[in-house]
């Protein structure tokens, strides 16, 4: 349902979006990101617990993800792949060499009394990412990103603070889950653009099927680094949601621009959201304080020098060449739907299926197709108002109904209605589609000659414009779509089965009478 509602008002969520934290041009803002991204593995980064997000509390854990003394790490393959696939699709360069450090901080979320992550050697570095005017929306023709490094580490636990009546919990179903962070470098220098830049991440992981990509259960976690006019970098932490980033910038800014303005300098440290503004955590620490060193029980990662290529081979096109392929021939759409479907892997899956059926198989074209899934058969989930759930109606089904279209077999209303049909009665999803038209009586008239059905429907059209003689006029004055209404009202009389274009060129001819006549 959701991504229907979002694919169908896309423009007014896009708008809605763009409006926030003015800039002062005497004061110029600087932004990196540090991105936390849960992977998509089964198991845990280093022992076999399931990685889910969804258990009790401390029912998927491990010895090892509980710091228990004599257990020993080991590196989980499934997360190092999906790294690296990260790593590729950022156009980053793969260490042949890589290996973990422990990074010390105390925190009762993390028993272990360390972080393993990648502090010397990460698993990869020096990428990017393109933001780009057409697709992207920004002012300028191209924006490059670069990403600094990419570094694969557990999550720690999790300290929950509210409803148990001031005694503090500690869950460790999320330790040692894996993660990668995606560390850029402060190449950012508005809200727009890490909003873009945001969103852009997201469809990518998504796209690969490297995370979830929801912020909401905090699949990915963003901490903010933001200065002005070169100053101090503040590090703001553990943002999950775009209006988090939003409210977190435009308070930094305004506090920022505050102690400048009266002659004070920017402490850099590290601060939280707290409601709408940031408040301090922490003075920064540095890399000393955290006491890095070498994890001695988990062996260096070699990779072969082919691995860019051999993993490159296993990934699709990426988002935007996938974006800029289907926004042209032969698939021809929409921009905005284009996006829509690179954004849900399951809905291109479906697209493409359909596309091959109704155009390269029964060689109709692909304005059926682009317009029967997504106004059509997308719009009728929202219509009814139910979960959007593809497996109703199969490709090869809708396939069927489309082509019998385009054939001129079926009416447009009989097939809207046959979907509508479909959707509201589950026991027709494995019922023939010739049987379902006859069922509900939705097959155009038949054994009645073509000239008849015009002297019927030009009767039909007479009729009702007779009896909206306030529509007509409307229509003369120059209102064009309130034609659409005689339509709606022919085709309700004539349930459906009579081609919409037929009654549209009758309605036309009697408004142009009714001009000729000075009416
Ligand atoms: N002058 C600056 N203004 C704003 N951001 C900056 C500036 N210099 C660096 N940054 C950003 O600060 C971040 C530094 O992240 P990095 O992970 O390298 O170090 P860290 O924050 O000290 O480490 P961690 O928080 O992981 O312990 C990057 O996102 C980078 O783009
Ligand atoms: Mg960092
Ligand atoms: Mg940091």
């Amino acid at each position: 349902m959701g991504v229907v509602r979002r694919l169908l008002h896309t423009t007014r969520v896009i708008r809605a979006r763009v409006k926030g934290l003015e800039l002062d041009p005497a004061y110029q803002m600087t932004c990196g990101l540090e991105i936390h991204t849960q992977l998509k593995t089964r198991h845990k980064l280093f022992s076999l617990s399931q990685n889910r997000f969804d258990s009790t509390p401390n029912s998927n854990i491990s010895y090892f993800d509980c710091g228990l003394p004599g257990t020993i790490p080991k590196l989980n393959p499934e997360a190092l792949l999906l790294s690296l696939k990260a790593a590729v699709a950022m156009n980053c360069e793969i260490a042949t060499m890589s290996s973990f450090d422990r990074k010390h901080y105390f925190y009762p979320d993390q028993p272990l009394g360390y972080q393993i992550t990648q502090q010397f050697r990460p698993i990869a570095k020096e990428g990017e990412i393109v933001l780009r005017r057409d697709l992207d929306g920004i002012s300028e023709e191209y924006k490059r990103i670069r990403i600094k490094q990419i570094q694969l580490e557990q999550d720690t636990g999790k300290t929950l603070y509210d409803s148990f009546d001031g005694v503090i919990r500690i869950d460790l179903n999320r330790a040692n889950i894996p993660l990668i962070e995606v560390v850029t470098e402060p190449d950012f220098g508005s809200l727009h653009e890490i909003k873009v830049f945001v969103k852009k991440y997201q469809t990518l992981v998504r796209y690969l099927n490297i995370c979830s990509g929801d912020m909401e259960n905090g699949a990915i976690r963003i901490d903010v680094n933001i200065s002005v006019n070169g100053g101090n970098r503040v590090e703001i932490k553990n943002l999950g949601s775009t209006s988090e980033i939003q409210a977190a910038l435009e308070s930094e800014y305004e506090r920022q621009v505050g102690l400048l303005k009266e002659g004070e300098s920017v402490e850099q440290e590290t601060r939280g959201l707290r409601g709408d503004k940031t408040v301090r955590l922490r003075s920064k620490e540095d890399a000393l304080d955290y006491r890095y060193f070498p994890d001695s029980e988990l062996p260096l990662i070699r990779l072969d020098p082919g691995i860019t290529s051999q993993i490159r081979n296993t990934i699709p096109d990426l988002p935007d060449d996938m974006i800029l392929k289907l926004s042209s021939a032969p698939y021809s759409l929409e921009l905005r739907h284009a996006k829509f479907l690179v954004q849900n892997q399951e809905i291109l899956d479906y697209y493409m299926k359909l596309f091959d059926i109704v155009v390269n198989q029964h060689g109709k074209e692909v304005k059926y197709v682009n317009n029967w899934l997504i106004h059509e058969y997308l719009g009728a989930f929202n219509k009814l108002n139910i979960l959007m759930d593809l497996t109703f109606i199969p490709p090869e089904t809708l396939g069927n109904i489309v082509t019998l279209v385009a054939e001129k077999e079926i009416s447009t209303a009989s097939a809207k209605q046959l979907v509508l049909n479909i959707l509201s009665d589950p026991s027709d999803s494995g019922v023939s589609i010739t049987e379902l038209i006859e069922k509900y009586d939705l097959g155009q008239i038949k054994g009645v000659s073509s000239d008849e059905i015009d002297n019927a429907v030009a009767e039909l059209c007479s009729c009702i414009a007779e009896e909206n003689p306030d529509v007509i006029k409307k229509i003369r004055k120059g209102k064009k779509k309130a034609i659409k209404h005689l339509i709606g009202l022919a085709m309700k009389e004539s349930q459906g089965k009579v081609d919409s274009t037929l009654i549209e060129n009758h309605f036309l001819a009697i408004i142009n009478d009714h001009k000729n006549n000075g009416e």
